[in-house]
Formats: structure tokens, sequence, C-alpha cells
């Protein structure tokens, strides 16, 4: 537990009594900003301070420490159930100088504004979920599982069978959507229930381990493309961390330099030179990576993120057996489907099985990389508020160049309202298109710019930041090696 929350220890060794009357200990932003460290991290929360130092067992786990030194108001909102809010108090050290936030009245303004806008979509019913769309939605991906298993138990056609590794491809990517809103607890309101969802359709269903994903994405909705302020400090997006494959920033590939005796490999030279060429190769085996970070996570022999290790070390797993069961199971009928009930060949079964991992990691990174990718990367320690950081570092996705709207609606899984979700993360996908109108008068109101592309256009838009970047990086290298 933090040292403010240490037994409630810290709220009564900040308050000083003098003449009788509590004096409560102020601080400056630039003495929060200060404790950025997961054993030495202090948040602020509408104004108050509070010393979550070492707090490992935060429920959410280790994506607390991402806003250490920050003010994590907005962030708090995003995540947390009703009465969350009863357990700051035994953190809280005292009160942040207003003023030292050196905030203008736009800013204040502004940031009241959005609160408000927040309070205006609870209350028109924006955060309930309607249960027979999510039923539907089980139904119809269940359906998609029975069809591909059925197409290789009926079937002795090659084609057939290719025909169902696409659709078994399609139908992971659809259960990566569904465990998604699950596990924003967009459905249920008791988190539980949406935890066991989140290991049918995450464990169960694809081979991921719901802790792993819970992990990786929280920490990026928490610090949007941000790279880390410090090799200590964990408030980087675990999913822009992709050195040395990729660099989405000339700052990144510099870290990585920096952090690696100032020497970029051979390797690191040619991936970042060729990274817009590489870029659709390496998501098509982007599954693979994930069943490894999640069969490491569920077994307990590894953690993909720094903040998943720590948080492993001293808390381990939610649910330890139900993960490893789940994980267990999904390679039974993995093995069962993709060895042809054991008729297949060794080769065919790899054809079967990569036809599908393949296929599936291009469907679920086409989402992924047109939500993000491409949009503005910031530095952690010069984030801006939590509204502009959502909005300009995200990326929505419309139709156009003969993409139908309705096929990237089901296609997307609801992130195609990837600003909204980003700002709402426990909003359901169904209310996503109401809350969308709101978001875009309101960044309109406030000029923030709103960015939205077709699928051909964003992908485009990727590949040309990741051309810019790679071109940066070679003109920096002839400038070391002029004779390259
Ligand atoms: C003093 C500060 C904090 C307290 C007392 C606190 C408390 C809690 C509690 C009681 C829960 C479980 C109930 C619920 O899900 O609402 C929770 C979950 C969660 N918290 Fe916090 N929290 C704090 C700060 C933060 C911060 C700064 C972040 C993100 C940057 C965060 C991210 C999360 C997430 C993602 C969950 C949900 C995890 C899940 O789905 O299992 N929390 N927190």
């Amino acid at each position: 537990m933090g040292k403010g929350g240490d037994a409630a220890v810290g709220a009564s060794r900040k308050i000083q009594l003098i003449g009788g009357d509590d004096k409560v200990d102020k601080y400056t932003w630039d003495e929060v900003k200060k404790h950025i460290t997961p054993d030495d991290a202090w948040v602020v929360y509408h104004n108050k301070v509070y010393d979550v130092s070492g707090w490992y067992d935060h429920p959410g786990g280790g994506v607390i420490f991402t806003h250490a030194g920050d003010d994590m108001t907005d962030i708090f909102a995003a995540f947390h159930a009703q009465g969350s809010q009863a357990m700051i108090k035994k953190f809280y050290i005292g009160d942040l100088i207003v003023e030292s936030t050196k905030k203008d009245q736009r800013q204040i303004d502004f940031e009241k504004g959005y609160r408000d806008l927040r309070a205006k979509l609870v209350m028109m019913g924006m955060f309930k979920a309607s249960k027979g769309f999510y039923a539907y939605k089980c139904l119809f991906n269940m359906c998609m599982w029975l069809t591909a298993v059925a197409m290789v138990y009926f079937s002795d056609s090659t084609a057939v069978h290719v025909g169902s590794a696409l659709l078994l491809g399609l139908f992971w990517q659809q259960c990566g959507w569904l465990a998604h809103d699950f596990l924003h607890h967009q459905v249920f309101k008791h988190r539980k229930y949406g935890d066991l969802a989140g290991i049918f359709w995450g464990d169960l269903m694809q081979g991921y381990s719901m802790q792993w994903w819970k992990n990786k994405h929280n920490g990026h909705h928490a610090v949007t493309n941000l790279h880390n302020s410090s090799l200590e400090s964990l408030d980087g997006d675990p999913d822009i961390d992709t050195m040395p494959l990729l660099a989405w920033s000339l700052k990144q590939a510099q870290s990585f330099r920096a952090a690696n005796n100032g020497k970029d490999t051979a390797f690191v030279r040619t991936a970042i030179r060729f990274q817009a060429f590489t870029y659709f190769p390496i998501l098509l085996l982007a599954r693979i990576s994930w069943l490894n970070e999640s069969f490491k996570t569920a077994y307990g022999i590894g953690a993909s993120t720094a903040n998943a290790k720590a948080e492993m070390e001293r808390k381990g797993l939610q649910y330890p057996l139900l993960e490893k069961v789940g994980i267990a199971l999904h390679y039974t009928w993995m093995a069962i489907l993709t060895t042809g009930f054991g008729q297949w060949s060794i080769p065919y079964s790899m054809m079967y099985f990569f036809t599908a991992t393949c296929s599936c990691g291009f469907f679920l990174a086409t989402v992924f990389g047109l939500g993000h990718n491409g949009m503005s990367v910031y530095d952690a320690e010069t984030r801006p508020d939590f509204w502009n950081l959502q909005v300009t570092t995200t990326r929505n996705i419309i139709g156009g160049h003969g993409i139908p709207q309705f096929f990237v609606d089901w296609f997307c899984g609801g992130l195609q309202y990837q600003v909204e979700h980003h700002l709402f993360p426990m909003i359901p996908r169904h209310n996503a298109a109401k809350v969308h109108k709101l978001v875009d008068s309101f960044c309109k109101e406030w000029g923030v710019k709103y960015h939205e592309a077709d699928m051909i256009d964003g992908t485009m838009e990727v590949l040309r930041h990741l051309q810019n970047v790679s071109d940066d990086f070679i003109v920096e290298m002839i400038k070391d090696f002029p004779a390259m």
C-alpha cells in the first residue's frame, strides 16, 4: 500500500494541528511532478494530492503509475466504477496550490466543459448497455466459430479449409472486440461478470490472457501515444513500444539508441530504414507474439511490460486458475481443429494454422493501426490535458473508397469511433454514434483538431508517417556517417 494509504497514516501524518484548527499541507505542481516513479508516486485528483507510492495492490494494477506525478482526475473518471472514489481518501496528503499549475482561465473552462459533457452523457444514459445487443453479438460470434469448425469437419476440399481458416481469423478479430467491451466493463456493472466474459472470449476462444490484455490495453488508454519520461518511470504507451522493429518518432529511435550504449545495431538501422515496407508483414505475425505473451502471463513465466512485470511479482494473477484452464482449453480445441480432427499432415495443419493466425493479426492490427498510428506522439512529461491527448492521438474510421459504412461499423467493432471510445472507454459501442455528435461539436467549439479517415486514406497516413520517421532517421545517419 502507498505511503499515503499506509493504514491511513499518511493523512494524519501530513495534517498539522495548529491552535486547534486543521491545517492542510499544500503542494505546488512542481513538487507533485517530482514523484513520478512507482516507489515514489503522487497523483492529483480534483486539486487534492494523494501519495500512492508502491500501491501495487491497486485493483486496476500497475497502470496507476502511468499517472505518477500527474493529474489523474479524468483518467480516474474514465476507468472506475461509481464508488471507487471512497478509497481515494486514505491516500490523501494535502492540497494542490491551484495557481502553481499556471492554467489560464480558458484551460480551466475547457476542462470544466469536458467534465460537464461527461456528466451529460451519464444523464443521457449513454453508459447503459443493451444486453440484447451483446447477446446477439455473442451468438453471432459463436455461429462464426461453429461454421469454421463445420467447414473442416464436413469437407475435404482445400478451398473450403482455407475459407475456414480465414473465417477463424475473422472470428478471432470479432472476439477481440467482444472481450474488449466486456473488459472495459461496458456491459456489466458487476465487474466480475465482465472479467469472466473476458476470460471466455479472451483466454478460451482467442488464447489471449485477460490480465495480459488488461495491463497492456489499460496502460495504452491511460497514456496514449506517449513515450516514457525516463527509464524508471512507467508512463509510456505499451502499444507504441515497438522498437527495434518500428519507430513512431525519431525521438523513440534516439531513446532506444541511448539505452543501448549509444549505438544502433545493423538490424535496427535496417528495420527503421524499411519500416514503411515491413509494417504489414509485421502485423501478419502480431498474433503469434500476443499468444506468446499471453501464455507467459497466464503461466507466470514472464510479463510483457514493465508495469505488468512489477504487478505480477507483487500481486500475481487476478484469476490464476481460470486463466490457466482457459488458455489450456484454447490450445486443446485449436489442436483438434488445426489437425483436421487428427486427419491432416503436419504441413497441411501448419498451412491452416498460419492462414488463420496471420489473417487474424492482419484484421486486428489494421484497426489498431488506424486508431493511433501516425497520429501525434508526445513525450510523457509534456503530455497535454486528457481531452487533447485522447483526441489528437486518435483517428476515427469512416466509410470511403468503396468501403461502405455498415461494413466499417461491423469490421471495426465499435473502434471506428476510437476517439469517443478513448474519451469514454466504459460507454458501450452501440451508443458511440450518438456520443460522436456531441464530441464532434464540443471539439469544434473549443478548436480541438478532430481527425477521421477512411480505411485506405488512414492506412496511407500510417505508412507516410512511418516513411517520414524513417527519412529523418536516415538523414541523422548520414550526418553521423557522411560516407554511407
Ligand atoms: C488513489 C487512486 C486510485 C484508487 C483509490 C483506485 C481504486 C480502484 C478501485 C477500487 C478499483 C476497482 C473497482 C473499479 O474497477 O472501479 C480500481 C480499478 C481500476 N483502476 Fe484504479 N484507483 C486509483 C487510481 C487509478 C489510476 C490513476 C488509474 C489509471 C491511470 C487507474 C486505473 C484503474 C483501472 C484500469 C481499473 C479497472 C481494472 C479492471 O478492469 O480490473 N486507477 N481502481
